[in-house]
């Protein structure tokens, strides 16, 4: 209980701006459930009146009541009902969207802890189970408890000593529920673990078809899958093998009270105690009290389940950014683009060694900083910490002088602009997906920015042009087509600052020379920090850093390092097979990669 009541507090502000709303419908409920009440006891009333008398001019009083009565409480009733479904819907919205937004700024390592499948079951499914605790669960147990004691009152009303023998009975009901309550929260939270588990290695399997489908993986895949569909499937047995368990005890308690009802009135009735009509009545009325404690005894079990989503998404809930925005902020201004980095070390969370240690260099507005290494040097571990997605533990990090964390995220990304290693694509246009590097771009703007990157020959060739549809893993583009889609979104955020992680990486000789030259455009002019094992743009470079074991082991331009002959020459050393042309043009005097 103390779950729920955790749970409901860390929720309920969520009801903000449907509140009043949520009243309103208390008040429908309360009413719908005074119509019934009074329907039951006009009812009453015309059995003793008209029907024992068969009186028709004893009828239509009672009945014009009766009619009024019901017309009152449908018309309330369909208030409340519609009302609490556009109240929940809203909730469910408003929760799944402040998720959504603490879970986009989570750090990356957070994502590589959770897999994708259980993170999607927890915004979906458990997000729907929150809102039966704080919503309808509210709105149940408002109705369940008003109708129950309108019940109760009438019941006393007309017969307190018959009544008084059916509350005896009522706590039957809160036992049984009790009974039930710990174990159908277990099931409840195995259920949803099983369910994302499930997900998860579906769309594992679907990204990984490739792999799959040559590696003949694809027995192992199917008895991945059926282990995983087996646990979830004894888990939603067992679910609702104690849903019907609970259900079947509840029915026999009832039963157990209905009789000895029944029993006790037809031992009034035989000794003149009581009129048929009171009779009807009052079993009406135990038909109609029942279903209310019985439902409050259900809203237990449904609270106990919605507990354990509501557990599942504050884990969720309470991971904490890595990064968050300063409380008093720099200002903004026309940012130049001078990055500096003075003494920067940084261990990735749960990492026992660090990935950066005492790191540091500048580069100025026109400049091209080329950084590489061995893999795992902790090269792209430098690009997160330029772009901010996590703060080194000792050094610094500055732009224009300001150091990064008084910077608002927002505008510091604005400002350094990143081209990741993955070739991101959204679902959406060729458009859409140059576009998003400026929102509110032009037409003719988004075509400058891909003729810029050379890319608008191949998007008009496609079969819709800049219309055409493209989205991630189906992308009928090519490695190089898609990289100079980014170029082209790059140029058009037109970032001072340029992070451009492995820009070649995966790209053929052909490919790779091809985006040479929109990379060159994109750079002209800005702060550019290019981390790469490609080392085509190296005599371009003002600077190469070489980094190896997440220090800084040479500094200086291609001729300088070369002439130093230490580790970059030796790495710069030709490979027999990386040649792979005769030069003719400039940019394709070298394809080292080492
Ligand atoms: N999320 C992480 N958690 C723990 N350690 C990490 C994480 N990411 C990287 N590392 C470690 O940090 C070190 C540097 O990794 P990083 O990815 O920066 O290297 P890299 O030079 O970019 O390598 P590559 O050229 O292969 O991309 C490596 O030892 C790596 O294992």
């Amino acid at each position: 209980m103390t779950d729920v009541r955790a749970a409901f507090r860390r929720f309920w502000p969520l009801t903000r701006g449907d509140r009043g709303g949520l009243l309103v419908i208390v008040g429908c409920v309360v009413a719908s459930a005074f119509a019934e009440t009074a329907s039951i006891l006009l009812f009453a009333h015309l059995t003793d009146t008209a029907l024992r008398a068969g009186s028709l001019a004893a009828f239509w009083g009672p009945a014009g009541a009766w009619l009024g009565v019901a017309v009152l409480g449908a018309v309330v009733g369909y208030l409340g009902n519609s009302l609490a479904a556009r109240t929940a819907e809203r909730f469910v919205l408003r929760l799944r969207a402040s998720v959504f937004r603490h879970v986009q700024g989570l750090p990356p390592h957070f994502f590589r802890r959770h897999r994708r499948g259980d993170l999607v079951e927890r915004l979906t499914g458990d997000v729907e189970a929150i809102e039966q605790l704080v919503v309808s669960g509210v709105v149940g147990a408002v109705s369940a408890a008003f109708s129950a004691v309108f019940y109760a009152c009438a019941a006393l009303y007309l017969r307190w000593d018959l009544a008084l023998l059916t509350f005896g009975l009522a706590p039957l009901f809160l036992l049984a529920a009790r009974r039930f309550a710990g174990r159908v929260g277990t099931a409840s939270r195995d259920e949803r673990v099983a369910d994302g588990a499930l997900t998860s290695v579906v769309e594992e399997s679907l990204g990984n078809v490739v792999l799959t489908q040559a590696y003949g993986r694809g027995a192992d895949e199917e008895r991945r899958l059926d282990r995983e569909a087996r646990a979830w499937m004894r888990a939603s047995v067992r679910g609702a093998r104690l849903g019907e368990m609970y259900a079947q005890s509840v029915e026999v308690v009832e039963t157990l009270c209905v009789l000895a009802v029944i029993g006790a009135g037809v031992w009034e009735i035989s000794a003149g105690r009581m009129t048929l009509g009171q009779l009807l009545a009052f079993a009406a009325f135990i038909g109609y009290l029942y279903p209310p404690v019985r439902s409050l005894g259900q809203l237990g079990l449904t609270l106990t389940a919605a507990t354990a989503g509501a557990q599942r998404l504050g884990e969720i809930l309470d991971a904490e950014p890595a990064v968050t925005d300063p409380v008093r902020p720099v200002p903004p201004w026309p940012v130049r683009g001078h990055l500096a980095v003075h003494g920067v070390s940084f261990r990735h969370p749960g990492s026992a060694r660090p990935s950066l240690r005492d790191v540091g260099f500048t580069a100025g507005p026109g400049e091209l900083v080329l950084v590489t290494g061995p893999s795992g040097a902790g090269k792209s571990t430098l690009a997160t910490l330029l772009t901010r997605f996590y703060d080194p533990a000792r050094g610094t990090i500055t732009l224009d002088g300001v150091a990064l964390p008084d910077l608002p995220l927002a505008f510091l990304r604005e400002n350094v602009a990143l081209l990741p290693q993955e070739r991101l694509v959204l679902n959406g246009t060729v458009r859409e997906n140059i576009g998003c590097g400026r929102p509110g771009a032009s037409d003719a703007e988004i075509e400058r920015a891909a003729r810029d990157a050379a890319a608008h020959d191949f998007v008009t060739a496609l079969p819709d042009g800049y219309d055409t549809l493209i989205a991630p893993g189906t992308a009928a583009l090519s490695g190089g087509q898609l990289q100079r889609i980014a170029i082209a979104r790059a140029m058009l955020r037109a970032a001072p600052v340029l992070i451009l992680d492995e820009p070649t990486t995966g790209l053929d000789a052909v490919a790779a020379r091809q985006v040479v030259r929109p990379l060159r455009r994109l750079m002209a002019g800005r702060t550019t920090i290019m981390i790469t094992h490609d080392l085509t743009l190296a005599p371009d470079a003002d600077r190469i850093l070489v980094v190896d074991g997440g220090r800084l082991v040479e500094s200086g331009t291609h001729h300088e390092l070369l002439g130093l002959g230490g580790t970059y020459a030796r790495l710069c050393h030709p490979l027999p097979e990386a040649v792979t042309e005769p030069a003719r043009d400039p940019e394709q005097t070298m394809v080292l990669r080492w």
